[in-house]
């Protein structure tokens, strides 16, 4: 409906006005106001999950617990996490090793278990072990989180507590809400064990990166007027949920991308081998001369958007341009459709890398792509999943030639917090000879 819309777009949902702004003048004014930035009471249907992590949260502790939180996400913080990148994708080469010669198969599977040992360690100090076990319960569950709360969210019927309650998806929501406190218990104990480990070393073991979670919590012991430990648990899941499946997903939608066109892939291999040679370790330095591997992961972040819609709400009578938003008006950006607006992207169906030439990126006007949001409420992970996706792409295009069948606009999406190939992401694979 958006997609044809002429936006801004007025329409209703129940009693509620809600008004879509996909152009870019209005997008930016959105995005950098502090005015626009409340969340959607929509939000509220994943606080029983997330209580007031930074995704759901808009109270009076959101932007002090933002400020402290987000600086751990820093270049050396990801520069610190390639070790631990590198250990998990080794495993991962070696169970792809077995699907060499094989028929099609869904690389995705890999990937996701490969990127909940990543973020497991990175967050928590945590091994999930799902490469050893090809899927943990976890794994599924905080996939199913998000599939439960879409369908919450567009069937109306769902949204009280009571009827929510007994439905199947309600059902489904109580038993992730269980694993969520089991593993909240579980990663708490290892805290607490590494704390007291720490106390009888006279030095930390600095080959490891120290585990967000311990970073948070040092943050809650010296900030105990603004942090709980309810806060510390809801902060952790929410940063676990907006990495692990979004990783996955950017990782395997390039990979099915690269397999769908062979030339892409060609270039960006030859790019890799010309940086790394046949075997140097990834640098994260080097990671910013991979121009075009850039360009491919772009594109793919514009076709797959991580957040295809955000959602706003207005606490006071706002305006935009000659438009008076009331109070309590909802307000939807479909990053979707704004990353497939044919007025800015000249082939918005297809991945084409060349949308992110310089000199195109330079013409097009701010916040036509804004796949991690921007302004005070943007992603606190972009640098953080930049690295991980390229050095994750990196080692495996080193080890393996991908195949896909088809073009983009053939693969169909579903929509549901993000946006995912329907029929997952297929492809064949073989050993990469050396040249
Ligand atoms: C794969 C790449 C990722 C993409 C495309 C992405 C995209 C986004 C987008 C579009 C938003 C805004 C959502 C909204 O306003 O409703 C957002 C928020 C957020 N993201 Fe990411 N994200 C990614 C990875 C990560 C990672 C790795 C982390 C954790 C380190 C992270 C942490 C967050 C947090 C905490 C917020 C809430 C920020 C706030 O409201 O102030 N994201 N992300």
């Amino acid at each position: 409906m958006i997609a044809e819309a002429n936006c801004p777009a007025r329409f209703w949902l129940g009693p509620e006005l809600i008004v879509a702004f996909k152009d870019p003048q209005h997008v930016e004014k959105i995005l950098a106001s502090s005015k626009f930035s409340h969340k959607h009471d929509i939000y509220e249907f994943l606080k029983c999950f997330l209580g007031e992590g930074l995704i759901t949260s808009s109270g009076p502790k959101y932007k002090p617990h933002k400020k402290v939180i987000q600086p751990i996400f820093n270049l050396n913080f990801s520069k610190d996490c390639v070790p631990v990148f590198e250990k998990h994708i080794k495993t991962c080469v070696e169970h792809l090793d077995a699907c060499v010669g094989s028929d099609h198969f869904n690389i995705g599977h890999f990937i996701h278990s490969c990127t909940a040992d990543i973020i497991g360690e990175i967050l928590f100090g945590y091994s999930f072990k799902a490469q050893q076990k090809q899927s943990t319960d976890y794994m599924t569950a905080f996939v199913d989180i998000y599939k439960v709360a879409f369908e919450r969210l567009v069937k109306p019927w769902l949204h009280p507590d009571w009827t929510f309650g007994i439905s199947s998806s309600g059902k489904r929501h109580k038993q992730i809400c269980d694993l969520s406190l089991e593993l909240m218990r579980k990663v708490m104990d290892e805290l607490k064990k590494r704390k007291n480990i720490l106390l009888c070393k006279s030095s930390s073991d600095d080959s490891f990166p120290t585990p967000v979670i311990d970073k948070v919590a040092r943050i809650w012991e010296d900030n105990s007027e603004l942090f709980d430990s309810h806060d510390l648990w809801f902060h952790m899941i929410t940063l676990y949920m907006a990495s692990q499946d979004t990783i996955a997903l950017i990782v395997s939608a390039t990979c099915l991308c690269l397999g769908m066109y062979p030339d892409y892939q060609e270039r960006v291999v030859q790019e890799i081998d010309n940086v790394f040679g046949n075997c140097r370790a990834v640098a994260v330095e080097d990671i910013g001369k991979l121009a075009y591997l850039d360009m491919c992961v772009k594109d793919v972040f514009r076709l797959f958007p991580i957040a295809p819609y955000i959602l706003r709400k207005t606490v006071a009578d706002q305006q935009i341009d000659k438009l008076v938003l009331p109070k309590g008006c909802g307000i939807i950006i479909p990053i979707y459709n704004v990353h497939k607006d044919p007025r800015y992207w000249t082939n918005p169906e297809d991945f084409h890398p060349d949308h992110f030439l310089p000199e195109v990126e330079e013409r097009r006007p701010s916040c036509t792509y804004i796949p991690f949001s921007a302004g005070p409420r943007g992603c606190i992970g972009k640098i953080f999943a930049n690295v991980s996706v390229k050095v994750m792409l990196v080692h495996l295009l080193r080890q393996f030639e991908i195949e896909a069948a088809g073009k983009m606009p053939d693969v169909r999406c579903t929509m549901d917090i993000s946006v995912r190939a329907l029929r997952g992401y297929n492809v064949k694979i073989r050993r990469r000879v050396a040249k």
